[in-house]
């Protein structure tokens, strides 16, 4: 894998020949008129394959998320030695039993993995070894490695606070009270309140540092905790207590990925159409939720009933001044979605998104300027000053919603070229499926 700035070539650079795995994103002509069935939610299903592993008895997972992220934590609990059987409609059954080490743990480039899994090793009994895709590798982990190390547990890593590592399971964590720095990923708070039930002294782990971003995220975390029988204590800011205690196995119906909605419903918008997404939760802890908010803020029409969320476009596309600091993930298709507004858009509280799959502001403000958008990056996030676009090849740099937002500037901008698409089966294998799908769901078209 090329350096961070191998990965992008300096805006206005020209586009490479087409290559394997490039897909030509469809142009939309016509409004479509489409409901779209979404897929389950990655981090509900992670958190939910965690709570089951720690369980006293089996769980069921109902229509759990099936991507690269959710199979590679169901891979690394089975090599901790925890069930988890497909059944017959889909569902995962999981079946724990004793955490085993002296095996090796493949992340890919999911963060639910690499944060997740290293607290839950801490009670393997025998070393659990941590690596993953080449870009893994320069994500952020080292205040998860240290919280692990002051609350007992042995880490040995290459001094960059990094993939690889090995955690030293030793059948028991004594746990504690640990402060870190979560500004970079509310993903170190939440992997270690995951496995904290069963730490001899559970945990509490205080914030100290910047903002932590994505925070439904660890209210997710608190309330699946719950969920399972876990006595948890957020009342006090930026401090999260867990109490040690059995976690009872859980039944469980996933709900949708909200944050995986969004392309779909910046559809309705840019073809000036209707999209209806079943099952859209009337109450969630889900970050991704507040898309809802900002297709509204763009223009659209936005209804929340009992059939599921429905959203229509009005006229045009309204610019935005948007904080995605809670809902990171929407940052790449918002960005889509603002270059082909009417007018500039603001994206802000996003600094940590540099830290994600690919440092998402740079290959953003990459992949829209060679396209012909105007584009800045701030301290924080992205101006973005919308242009005519032209046809181009779109880089992803192994990131699955580079490839949404590719997609959705690819219904305005006829040639849009897809670089490497599989990578969006890190959260969507059916994504271009359920594309062409939606696609083909036009005003007066017959499905
Ligand atoms: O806990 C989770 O499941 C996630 C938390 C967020 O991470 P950050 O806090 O690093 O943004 C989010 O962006 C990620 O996609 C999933
Ligand atoms: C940041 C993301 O993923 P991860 O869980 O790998 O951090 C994401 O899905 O946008």
């Amino acid at each position: 894998m090329p350096s961070a700035d191998e990965d992008h070539p300096p805006p206005g650079s020209p586009a490479a020949p087409p290559a394997d795995g490039d897909w030509a994103a469809p142009a939309a002509d016509g409004p479509v008129d489409a409901r779209v069935v979404l897929p389950g939610s990655k981090s509900l299903t992670n958190r939910y394959l965690v709570l089951a592993a720690h369980a006293g008895e089996v769980s069921r997972l109902r229509a759990p998320l099936r991507s690269r992220d959710t199979h590679l934590m169901a891979g690394a609990l089975r090599a901790l030695g925890t069930g988890v059987d497909d059944v017959d409609d889909g569902d995962w059954l999981v079946t724990p039993g004793p955490l085993r080490g002296d095996t090796d743990v493949d992340c890919g480039l999911a963060g639910n993995v690499m944060r997740f899994v290293p607290p839950l090793a801490g009670l393997a009994d025998g070393p659990v070894r941590f690596d993953g895709d080449p870009h893994a590798r320069r994500r952020p982990m080292a205040p998860v490695l240290g919280a692990l190390r002051a609350l007992g547990v042995g880490v040995d890593d290459d001094d960059r606070g990094g993939l690889p590592f090995t955690v030293h399971g030793a059948g028991s964590v004594r746990g504690g009270t640990v402060t870190i720095d979560a500004s970079a990923s509310s993903q170190f708070v939440s992997g270690l309140l995951l496995s904290a039930a069963r730490f001899e002294e559970g945990v509490t782990v205080h914030h100290d540092g910047k903002a932590v971003p994505s925070l439904p995220h660890i209210e997710m975390t608190v309330e699946t905790l719950r969920d399972a029988g876990v006595v948890v204590d957020d009342a006090e800011p930026h401090t999260w207590r867990v109490e040690p205690s059995e976690v009872n196995a859980l039944d469980v119906q996933v709900e949708p990925d909200l944050s995986n909605a969004a392309q779909f419903l910046a559809a309705a918008l840019v073809t000036g159409g209707r999209v209806h997404v079943p099952g859209w939760p009337q109450y969630t802890t889900q970050g991704g939720d507040f898309v809802r908010e900002v297709v509204d803020m763009m223009g659209a029409d936005v209804v929340l009933d009992r059939s599921g969320l429905t959203v229509t476009a009005g006229g045009g596309i309204l610019g935005v001044d948007v904080d995605l600091h809670d809902s990171s993930e929407l940052t790449p298709v918002v960005a889509a979605l603002a270059a082909l507004a009417d007018g500039p858009s603001v994206i802000r509280g996003v600094a940590h998104i540099r830290g994600h799959e690919t440092d998402r502001l740079r290959a953003l403000h990459t992949e829209l300027d060679r396209l012909g958008c105007g584009v800045d990056e701030t301290e924080d996030g992205l101006r973005i000053t919308p242009r005519p676009l032209r046809a181009g090849r779109f880089h992803t740099y192994a990131d699955h919603r580079m490839v949404m937002a590719a997609a959705v500037l690819g219904l305005a901008v006829p040639g849009v070229v897809v670089e490497d698409v599989g990578t969006v089966a890190k959260t969507m294998p059916e994504f271009t499926a359920l594309w062409d799908r939606m696609l083909r769901e036009r005003v007066g078209a017959q499905a």
